[in-house]
């Protein structure tokens, strides 16, 4: 299987750097001058840390890096880190539903390695099928700087990695959202939050539940009227996604919201974001300033009256950019799949033909591209001399208003590098039915919007390709279905660019749950981390989500938990693709590596660090995901950089494995029973090979009995 996996690894990936805008670019010149000129790729570091204003006292996020050099150039800084390698002694919690919570604490003991302490629950009976459902409840020691985190040499000490992620947090709004579940739920949450125990009584329901390979069917072992699982009222949003019925059947595992059932199924209670909770707790809309996607100000001055904002963006004047037909479904279905009449030909020669009809970027982007940078450079030019005029409508006749088609801001939701994003609301109408692509409610349907403002001084030919990348991969990976295909449930549905008299505006689908950023920061608040069938459901969305893009032509370069959105009942959502790759476009057979260190740093793979390498890009993403996973289980990092040179933690990791064929930490983390233990751990092994040739793809990944057998929320096509 392993020789399997490294020949599929080894298919033939062709040459260098580009990044999407070269994608395009490199269709104009003629085939000669191609293959001559190296397209020289800047990725732009666009991402500073991004913290929303909402909570200031929060760290700082994980940053992108996007450069093109080897680790002794490299335009990595020493950053603060927020999702530490923290100290042992967290237990798991778990509360099993109908019984009463045993008030003794388990012990969960700590496993050390050299590199640093991880958390882990050594069985009470070796063997037992709730192997990791019992620990040692040590106190930790927290750590409450987040400074000490770089030492000068910029490598990383065992000492140094011990942060406690929760220790660098406010706990301002702690309690204030609830769980999108029953109010019973809501209740039964509370109680949970401080819960690190489970009960023995029914670990024979918990074994059939997470039995190996295949849980019992319910509904012929268990008698009816247990526990009835209720569908989400925002469920109705993901009409054409099938998922699993509801079924009258025993809840064996409760743990902050997070429901296993004697089936198998679950179900996610993710809370919402805290501005979308407190929106629905109110009847009406806040008029936030509406015409405004500034901040709300507290008071108005008579100088403020006469004073032009000029960093304010003015949603009354601002104008779609893409043309009219384009927001329509059925004008935008693509036509390349057996027509190459719109091609961009040049002098005849056909080499623009369309070989990869599945490539996500063809025909119809292209030209959106052409236009859109058209236009961004001309609006930029304006912007940057401070013209201030008024953007012009790219159609004729009266194109509806941004208010008319996505309302007016409600609040904020979060900040980017170039600007704020803006939680946007407007009454539902009879049109919109049936189909929603965001996040609405009996009322209102809500969308995500993102200013991008150009920087003073910033180079516009980056800013157009950044935002150019982020608006078309988005745009094409979410509006795939129009040619006929299912829709992508894992991808952030990207609606529309606009502009107005000082910044472009990208409108997005709200995710009313926020990040697996913010969701982990907030279990690690109440002392608790993610259960592992809901971080292997996670998974195996982000798995599929990515799997999209790349067979797709699209690799995502930036994986991290703050790129992953969420729905309550546990939908995730890939966002932010403005440092993605299009290594094959519709008219290339050819797979394109690239060079240079792009993503976040404790995510970013081993062989972008060396210099001048070439490498897949799909194999970074993979790398990505696995970082993103053991994340999401140990609650911190187990490495801030993949890099010998770099990171002790990395370097101990690399030895152990090249010395034993095994990482201790790996060895010995628990599962809900040790069949999946084993599953997930060769499936870890595969994803951390250093040597690109020997890891493993998302798809292989996807095929591994791991993810076969984890039970997820989503039916994709191939499980
Ligand atoms: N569609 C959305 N739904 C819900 N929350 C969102 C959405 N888009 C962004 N956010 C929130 O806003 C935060 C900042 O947005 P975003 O990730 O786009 O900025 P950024 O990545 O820091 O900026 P940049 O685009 O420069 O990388 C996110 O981490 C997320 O919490």
């Amino acid at each position: 299987m392993v020789a399997q996996e490294d020949r599929k690894h080894q298919r033939p990936v062709t040459r260098r750097v580009r990044s999407f805008s070269e994608s395009f670019k490199c269709l104009f010149k003629s085939p000669h001058s191609r293959g001559l000129s190296p397209i020289n790729v800047t990725r732009l570091p666009y991402r500073s840390s991004s913290t929303s204003p909402k909570r200031s006292s929060e760290p700082a996020r994980r940053s992108t890096i996007s450069a093109q050099s080897g680790p002794k150039n490299s335009p990595i800084r020493q950053r603060t880190y927020t999702l530490k390698c923290r100290s042992p002694g967290l237990p798991t919690a778990f509360k099993r539903t109908r019984s009463g919570a045993n008030k003794s604490p388990t012990r969960q003991q700590s496993v050390s390695s050299k590199e640093g302490e991880i958390l882990n629950a050594p069985p009470r009976n070796p063997g037992s099928i709730s192997n990791g459902l019992h620990g040692t409840q040590r106190t930790r020691s927290r750590s409450s700087s987040i400074s000490s985190c770089g030492s000068s040499n910029g490598t990383t000490s065992s000492s140094d990695s011990q942060w406690a992620m929760d220790s660098l947090l406010d706990n301002s709004d702690n309690d204030v959202t609830p769980y999108r579940g029953s109010k019973k739920d809501t209740i039964r949450s509370k109680d949970r939050a401080s819960s690190t125990f489970i009960d023995n009584c029914d670990r024979e329901a918990l074994r059939r539940a997470t039995s190996y390979p295949n849980p019992l069917p319910s509904k012929q072992l268990f008698p009816k009227g247990l526990y009835t699982r209720k569908s989400h009222p925002d469920e109705e949003s993901l009409e054409s996604l099938p998922r699993f019925v509801g079924a009258d059947v025993e809840c064996v595992i409760e743990q902050d919201g997070f429901k296993v059932y004697e089936d198998g199924s679950h179900e996610h209670n993710i809370k919402l974001s805290g501005l979308i909770a407190k929106l629905e707790k109110n009847d009406s809309l806040p008029l936030h300033r509406q015409g405004s996607l500034s901040r709300p100000k507290l008071g108005l001055t008579l100088s403020g009256l006469f004073k032009h904002h000029k960093d304010e963006c003015d949603i009354e004047n601002a104008l779609s950019l893409l043309p009219e037909e384009s927001h329509t479904k059925e004008s935008t279905e693509s036509k390349f799949a057996d027509n190459n009449d719109n091609l961009p030909m040049q002098n005849g020669e056909d080499y623009l033909k369309v070989v990869n009809p599945d490539a996500s970027l063809g025909n119809d982007e292209l030209k959106l591209i052409n236009s859109l940078s058209n236009k961004i450079h001309r609006s930029l030019e304006n912007y940057l001399q401070e013209k201030n005029l008024k953007p012009e409508k790219c159609t004729s006749g009266e194109a509806s208003t941004f208010q008319e088609k996505y309302g007016h801001p409600v609040g904020l939701v979060g900040a980017g590098a170039y600007g704020e994003v803006k939680l946007c609301a407007r009454s539902r109408t009879a049109k919109d039915f049936p189909t929603f692509e965001t996040y609405h409610d009996d009322k209102y349907i809500y969308y995500a919007v993102k200013e991008l403002k150009p920087k003073v001084g910033s180079d516009p030919e980056k800013f157009c390709t950044k935002i150019t990348s982020e608006f078309i991969i988005g745009h094409s990976l979410s509006h795939y279905h129009k040619n006929g295909k299912k829709p992508a449930p894992n991808i952030l549905n990207v609606f529309d660019i606009l502009e107005d008299s000082t910044s472009f505006i990208e409108v997005m689908e709200f995710c009313p749950a926020g990040d697996l950023y913010s969701m982990l920061v907030g279990k690690s608040k109440l002392k608790g981390r993610l259960h592992p069938l809901e971080a292997d459901c996670f998974m195996k969305q982000l798995l599929h989500g990515v799997k999209f893009m790349h067979d797709h032509g699209v690799a995502h370069c930036d994986l991290k938990p703050e790129n992953l959105l969420f729905y309550p009942h546990g939908l995730l959502k890939i966002c932010d693709f403005g440092t993605s790759s299009v290594f094959q476009t519709a008219w290339e057979r050819k797979v394109h590596t690239q060079r240079g260190i792009i993503g976040s740093e404790p995510y970013v793979a081993p062989e972008e660090f060396v210099d001048g390498e070439y490498y897949d890009p799909r194999l970074i993403d993979c790398w990505s995901c696995g970082v993103v996973y053991v994340t999401m289980i140990f609650g911190h990092y187990l490495w801030k950089v993949a890099s010998v040179e770099r990171d002790i933690s990395y370097d101990a990791f690399y030895k152990e494995m090249k010395r034993t064929k095994q990482f201790k930490t790996f060895e010995e983390l628990k599962h809900v029973n040790l069949d999946l233990a084993s599953a997930r751990k060769i499936a870890l092994y595969h994803i951390f090979q250093w040597e690109p040739k020997r890891r493993i793809s998302v798809d292989g990944l996807l095929a591994m009995p791991w993810m076969e057998h984890t039970k997820c929320c989503l039916i994709y096509d191939s499980t």
